[in-house]
């Protein structure tokens, strides 16, 4: 799509990058600035949430950029207490407000909360809200192999996305084969392990040192060749730059295969099981 990032083409025809932008805790003035950045050094796809009150900052740097929006694609996510029907569909026209949007390109139902059981009502709004041209294409978060039939089952719409915990301790290998055999593209949040341990790790290290790249780019690379799409957060110009530059190498099967045996049943960041997990 731009400087070199390959695109992917999500179920609904949607073309969006290879890689992406988190922005989890990048917001007010100095957020724009971060994300301003990120568009500047060839980021095309940020990602945002109702919850991470960034949907200004996020509005605000597009308008500072000279991309033009259609080049752009542009996430939100639905926070868990706005689930009901007539809230969701309020929450996504405040996100619009608050970013000074006229559609986004994705949408996202931020976490099932199950025990709450309204994430279907919620799936509903979105499809709606699809339909009116607010958004481009829609998808969830952290939904386990068991929300996403429900949802399938009960709308007969399947997301183009499921955006889920992704870094070499936890590698989701059941989660990403569900996510192909349905055609919903895997988005990777926190793929660098929120620059945990998984920086220092001397496997990944050595093959680091074999092809001259650094860590986080030996990890990026990993998502890349697993077909799991990566939202690193940076907040330097130099670290951005540096989490682009993964196009130009290969791992080879054997390293992939080193890096895949990092993985732990219990490699969470925080106990975020979603069959457990709510967030409002
Ligand atoms: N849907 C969901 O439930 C969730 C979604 N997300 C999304 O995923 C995005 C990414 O996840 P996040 O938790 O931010 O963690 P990441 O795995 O992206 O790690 C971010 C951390 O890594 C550091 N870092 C980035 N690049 C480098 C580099 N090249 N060398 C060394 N350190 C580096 C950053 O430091 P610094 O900023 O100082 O440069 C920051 O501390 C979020 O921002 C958000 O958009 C995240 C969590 C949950
Ligand atoms: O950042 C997000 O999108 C979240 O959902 C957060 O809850 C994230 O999982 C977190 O910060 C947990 O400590």
């Amino acid at each position: 799509m731009t400087h070199g990032i390959p695109s992917k083409t999500l179920n609904d025809g949607l073309e969006v990058p290879a890689i992406g932008f988190g922005t989890a805790n990048i917001k007010g003035s100095a957020g724009v600035s971060i994300i301003s950045s990120a568009i500047d050094t060839g980021y095309r796809l940020i990602d945002s949430a109702f919850n991470y009150e960034n949907e200004g900052a996020v509005g605000a740097a597009i308008r500072r950029s000279s991309i033009p929006r259609e080049q752009l694609r542009i996430t939100s996510k639905l926070p868990g207490r706005h689930h009901s029907y007539k809230k969701a569909v309020t929450t996504i026209q405040e996100s619009l407000l608050r970013a000074g949007l006229d559609y986004y390109d994705l949408y996202l139902i931020h976490w099932p909360n199950p025990k709450q059981e309204m994430y279907v009502e919620a799936w509903q709004a979105l499809i709606d809200a699809k339909k009116w041209g607010l958004i481009r294409s829609i998808g969830v978060s952290n939904f386990l192999p068991e929300h996403l039939e429900k949802i399938i089952h009960e709308t007969g719409v399947t997301p183009s996305m499921n955006q889920v915990e992704l870094h070499p301790y936890f590698s989701q290998e059941t989660q990403r084969s569900y996510h192909q055999e349905h055609g919903i593209t895997t988005e990777s949040w926190s793929p660098l392990g929120r620059a945990s341990h998984v920086l220092e790790n001397k496997d990944i290290q050595s093959i680091a040192q074999t092809h001259d790249k650094t860590i986080p780019q030996i990890i990026l690379r990993w998502h890349i060749q697993l077909g799991a799409l990566p939202l690193p957060k940076a907040s330097s110009a130099g670290r951005q730059r540096e989490n682009l530059a993964v196009f130009d190498f290969s791992l080879s099967d054997q390293e992939m295969h080193t890096i895949n045996k990092l993985t732990k049943p219990d490699g969470r960041i925080h106990d975020q099981d979603p069959a457990i997990y709510e967030e409002f």
